[in-house]
Order: structure tokens, then C-alpha cells, then sequence
């Protein structure tokens, strides 16, 4: 048991809507498609009296039998079901068609919904939550809306087929209508009892899914490093419990889905052996017509079959419920970064303060505590430290992917908080150390920030990186195909191409976190020489990895736990033998040219 609900628990921004709020949610998708509701719900009705009509001629016929009247009714019985028949089918395709396109509509702008709101969460929300786990919400949970949607149709169909029925019984026998009724209750408790148990189940099933989409989307993600380090077994070993899980709560949702069903027919038999005796007796008494009984006989299957039916629905339709719940939990996430205003940005200078400011990961541990530091409009500086000291997490602050929670960050000394952030991050060019390139082109690539840009703009900004004789290298030039995730190109090619983009968006400030991978000598070079141009009149802060950027920015920050430890030039800091001659020493000096092993430290000033 323990195993079967292990990682099944909620996610954070999962809530829990009252009945009448979701179902206010759902109707305003189906408030657009109006008329064609409408046109479902006549021909619903239409069908049902079709439905209704059948076991009413043949009940009139047996009365007509009994009366010695038999050869008059072949003809008219024949014609009479034959025109219900094929009204009833009729009706019923044009209610499955426009109930089909209602759908249809309703789960695209579900859809449509769901990834805008996937598009508009922080970077914090996808730190936090397996991206497996978001796209199944995406994908298999909007259809299970889609279904319940579908159910709901059918359902209405069948009610309004048991009001016919009903009144139809009332209308030729009282008691035996009663009788009939009687039983309904039963079958209502059972169904209300089921409900609980079926909502729960369908949760545990649907998050059961969402973990093997999570295990199989992270899985393909790095199966590179899986293969690399012949870890398959390992990746199986991890995918076979969790696939077992979701095997095992969906068994049990059947187990539990399909108890239900002999124990309704259970009392539905149990009613019919009733009208049998009652019906019989009385057909033998006098007081009732052969074809009064025969239609209460098949009444009460038809009547039977939609209260059967309304509580395999209602499973179905907490699974519906349950689905829109999530979907709807994942559109109304509060978003963290919060923007107090969308004024206007111009074109920025590029000078940025953190002032006082304070920020973690985890509002219980702060990685930056009042820290303050001033970035001149224009200049380069390159942050330097040990792994885990800061450096990503400022950059991550002044491209505004996390809120932080004390002191300001100003940008051209307007705090962050009041600009329009899309206008913001126009002007913002973030590179990553390994550049995410999407499939298609170079030239695509390339384009990107603006795809409006001509073929001769992006020739121009790929040829100014390196004089573009990179581009030589590539088998179609411009056009060469990227692959999936940029595969086809080296790393070295990537970030090129990266470092053009930038050209193209033509940003105020860049924050550039370099690649630790090396390249080869004659890459290592044409990158130096892309970042000069690319830099030039920008205001720069550089994650620096190469030796060849820390000693030609114009200032370097040590940063140690969140905190400043030093700053200043390349040669004024080794001459200072503090920190950063430490950092340097174990980051950037083998790779000089005159790195010599077992040489020695560079000696700390006296
Ligand atoms: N998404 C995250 N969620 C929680 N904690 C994080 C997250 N990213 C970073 N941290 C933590 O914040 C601290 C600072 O990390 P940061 O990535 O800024 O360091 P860094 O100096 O850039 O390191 P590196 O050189 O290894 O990239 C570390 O303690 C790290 O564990």
C-alpha cells in the first residue's frame, strides 16, 4: 500500500475548487458554442422520444393481439418502427456530430489556455516541478475533459429518456410506476457511496501517469549522460517501480470501477423478479392488459439502464472533474515574479544597483542578504567564485526570471519592479553556457529574437562574430540544419550562433554565463574575438570561465556564499594575493600559456 501512493502526493499550486466554482469555470468554456448546445439539446430530446416511442408500439401491439386484432396491426406496427428507427438515427448523428465539434472547441481552448499559462510561469515554477508532470496536465488531462464532456451529453440523453419512461408509467399504472421508483433510491445511494471512493482512485491514476511522463520526459533528457556512464540499468530500475506503480493504481481503479456494476444489475433484477410476480398476477386478475405488462417489463430495462449508467458517469466524471481541477490549478498558479507596473522602458543605458537586496531559492535560505552592488552603464564585469556562490543567481535576478524578497533592484535607477517586463527583456540578452538552439535552421536561430529580420540583417550580424569564417565550417552556410536541441553543430558552433543571436536582439545589457566545455584552439579564438564585438558598448556581466575574459574586463567580483569578497582589475587583484589570487589559481591559471605543472602558486601579496 505504502509503495502504490509513494510520489502520488499534490503539487504545490494544486487546489482545491468547490463544486459550484469549477463548475462555473467549465460552463464559461461552453458559453461561446451556445447554439450549437442548443441544437444537442433538441436533438437529445428528439432522440429520446424516438427511444421512448419503440416500446410503446409494441405494447399497443400486443394489446391489439390480445384483442383478436391481429391482422390489422402488421403494417402499422412495421412502418411505425421502421420511422422511429430511422428518426432515432437520424437525431442521434447530428447530436454526436455537434456534440463532437463542441468538444472539440471547448478542449482546444482548454488546451490553448494550459500552455499559455505554462508559457507564463516563472523559472522558479520549472525548478520546482518536473516538466513531464506540466505537459501531462497539458496533454492527457484535457482529454479527460474532453470525455466528461461527452458523458455529460449522453448523460442528459438518458435522464431525459428515465423522465419519459416515468411519466409514460405513471400515465398506465400508478402502483407498478411506484414500484418501479422504489428501488431508484438504492441505486442512487450506491452510486453517491461510489462517488467518494471513485474520485480518489481517478486522482491517484492521473498523478500515477503524470510520474511516468516525468520519469520518460527527464529520462530522454539526459540520456547522453545515462548512456555515457552505462547507467541504462540504473534509468530502467527507476522507470520499472514507478511504471508499477501506475500499473498498480490503475488495476485498483478498475477493481474498484468495476464493483460497482454487478451489485446495481444485482438490484435491478431483483426489482424486475418483483414486476414479474405483480405484473403477472394482475395481468391474470384482469386488472392489467398484456401489453401494459410487456411494456412495464421493458421499461424497467430501459429505465434501469441510465440510473446504471448515471453511476459508471459519475466516476467518469469525477475523473473529468478531477482533470479540469488540475488544468485549472495549473492556469491559476500565482505567478511569484510580480510586476507593481508596466511603464514604458526605452532604450536602456544599462546601469544596474542592487540595493540591500535580498533573495532565496527558499525564502527560509537567503543566498544573497542585503547585498549591494553598482554595475556602470557600459562596463564589463566578470563574476568569478567557487561553485554555488552567487554568480547564476544574480544573473537570474537581473534577467527577472525570480522575485526577490527584501531591498531593490534598479535599472537605469528605476526599480525592476515598475517596468513593463516584456519591453524589459528585449533588451536583455542572456546566454546560457550550453545556448538552446531550436530546430530548424542557423539562419532560424539566429533570427529569433526578431523574426521580422531580413536574410542580409542576419548574414551581416552572423559575419560580424569572428569575421564569419566560422560559417565556412557549416555544410549549407546559413542554412544548415541545427538537429533537435542544436545536436547537428559542436558546441563551439553553438555558442557562435548563440553570440549572433545577440547581435540580431541588439540588447542594452548582457548576461552571459561562459562555456566551461573546452573547444578547440581556433573556436576558443573566433569565440573571444564574437564576445568582443558582441560586448562592445554594452552593459556586460560575465559568468567568466576563460582566463582570456577575466583579464581584459573592466572590473572582476569575487563572490564567496552571496557575498562580495573583493573587486577590481585582473593584475590589481593578483597583486592583492587575497581571494581572488585562490580563485584564480584553481580556475583560470593552467590556463595560460605560460602554466607550467607543479609550478606553484601565484605568492600572495606580503
Ligand atoms: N533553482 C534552485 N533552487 C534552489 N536552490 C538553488 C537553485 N539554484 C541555485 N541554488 C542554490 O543557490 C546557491 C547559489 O547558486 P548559484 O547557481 O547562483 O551559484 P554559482 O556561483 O552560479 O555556481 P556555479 O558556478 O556552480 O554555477 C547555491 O547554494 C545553490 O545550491
Amino acid at each position: 500500500m505504502g509503495f502504490i501512493m509513494n510520489g502520488l502526493d499534490v503539487e504545490d499550486y494544486d487546489r482545491t475548487y468547490d463544486d459550484r466554482e469549477l463548475l462555473r469555470r467549465v460552463l464559461r468554456y461552453f458559453r461561446p458554442k451556445f447554439a450549437a448546445m442548443a441544437l444537442v439539446a433538441v436533438m437529445i430530446v428528439l432522440h429520446s422520444l424516438t427511444q421512448t416511442a419503440m416500446p410503446l408500439l409494441i405494447s399497443w401491439g400486443v394489446d391489439r393481439i390480445e384483442a383478436g386484432t391481429v391482422a390489422d396491426i402488421g403494417w402499422i406496427l412495421t412502418a411505425g418502427i421502421l420511422a422511429a428507427g430511422v428518426l432515432g438515427w437520424v437525431f442521434n448523428f447530428f447530436r454526436q456530430w455537434y456534440s463532437a465539434k463542441v468538444t472539440g472547441d471547448v478542449v482546444l481552448d482548454l488546451r490553448e489556455d494550459a500552455f499559455d499559462a505554462v508559457l507564463d510561469r516563472d523559472m522558479s515554477f520549472y525548478d520546482e516541478h518536473a516538466t513531464g508532470k506540466i505537459v501531462s496536465r497539458v496533454t492527457s488531462d484535457t482529454d479527460d475533459f474532453a470525455t466528461v464532456v461527452n458523458l455529460t451529453m449522453n448523460l442528459l440523453s438518458q435522464v431525459l429518456l428515465v423522465g419519459f419512461i416515468t411519466g409514460l408509467l405513471f400515465l398506465r399504472n400508478v402502483e407498478l410506476a411506484l414500484l418501479t421508483l422504489l428501488v431508484s433510491p438504492i441505486v442512487i445511494g450506491l452510486a453517491l457511496l461510489f462517488r467518494r471512493v471513485a474520485r480518489r482512485n481517478t486522482l491517484r491514476a492521473q498523478r500515477s501517469l503524470a510520474r511516468v511522463n516525468a520519469n520518460l520526459q527527464e529520462t530522454m533528457g539526459g540520456i547522453s549522460v545515462a548512456k555515457n556512464f552505462r547507467q541504462e540499468h540504473t534509468v530502467y530500475s527507476e522507470f520499472r517501480p514507478i511504471n508499477q506503480q501506475s500499473y498498480a493504481v490503475t488495476l485498483r481503479q478498475g477493481f474498484v470501477f468495476s464493483g460497482i456494476f454487478p451489485l446495481l444489475f444485482l438490484v435491478a433484477g431483483l426489482a424486475t423478479v418483483v414486476l414479474v410476480q405483480v405484473g403477472g398476477t394482475a395481468v391474470i386478475g384482469g386488472s392489467l392488459s398484456a401489453g401494459d405488462w410487456y411494456l412495464f417489463l421493458q421499461a424497467v430495462a430501459l429505465f434501469w439502464f441510465p440510473l446504471t449508467s448515471i453511476a459508471a458517469f459519475w466516476s467518469q466524471f469525477q475523473q473529468g472533474m478531477a482533470a479540469s481541477e488540475r488544468v485549472f490549478a495549473l492556469i491559476d498558479a500565482t505567478p511569484r515574479v510580480v510586476q507593481e507596473d508596466s511603464q514604458p522602458v526605452g532604450r536602456l543605458a544599462g546601469h544596474i544597483e542592487f540595493r540591500n537586496l535580498t533573495f532565496g531559492y527558499e525564502p527560509a535560505r537567503p543566498v544573497l542578504r542585503e547585498f549591494n552592488l553598482v554595475i556602470e552603464a557600459g562596463e564589463t564585469v566578470a563574476l568569478v567564485g567557487h561553485t554555488g556562490a552567487g554568480k547564476s543567481t544574480l544573473s537570474k535576478l537581473i534577467t527577472r526570471f525570480y522575485e526577490f524578497s527584501g531591498g531593490r533592484l534598479l535599472v537605469d535607477g528605476r526599480d525592476i519592479r515598475s517596468l513593463d517586463i516584456g519591453e524589459y527583456r528585449q533588451q536583455i540578452g542572456a546566454v546560457p553556457q550550453q545556448p538552446f538552439l531550436f530546430s530548424g535552421t542557423v539562419a532560424d536561430n539566429i533570427r529569433y529574437p526578431r523574426p521580422e529580420s531580413t536574410d542580409a540583417e542576419v548574414l551581416t550580424a552572423a559575419s560580424q562574430v569572428a569575421g564569419g569564417e566560422w560559417l565556412e565550417a557549416l555544410p549549407d552556410g546559413l542554412a544548415t540544419d541545427v538537429g533537435e536541441f542544436g545536436r547537428a553543430l559542436s558546441m563551439g558552433q553553438r555558442q557562435l550562433v548563440a553570440l549572433a543571436r545577440l547581435l540580431v536582439q541588439d540588447p542594452a545589457i548582457v548576461v552571459l554565463d561562459e562555456a566551461t566545455a573546452s573547444v578547440d584552439p581556433l573556436t576558443e579564438a573566433q569565440i573571444s574575438e564574437g564576445l568582443d564585438v558582441v560586448l562592445a558598448g554594452r552593459t556586460s556581466i560575465v559568468i567568466a570561465h576563460r582566463l582570456s575574459t577575466i583579464e581584459h574586463v573592466d572590473r572582476i567580483i569575487v563572490l564567496d556564499h552571496g557575498r562580495i569578497m573583493e573587486e577590481g582589475d585582473h593584475a590589481t587583484l593578483l597583486r592583492a594575493g587575497g581571494r581572488y589570487c585562490e580563485v584564480y589559481n584553481t580556475y583560470f591559471r593552467h590556463q595560460s600559456p605560460n602554466y607550467q605543472p607543479g609550478s606553484g602558486f601565484v605568492p600572495a601579496a606580503p
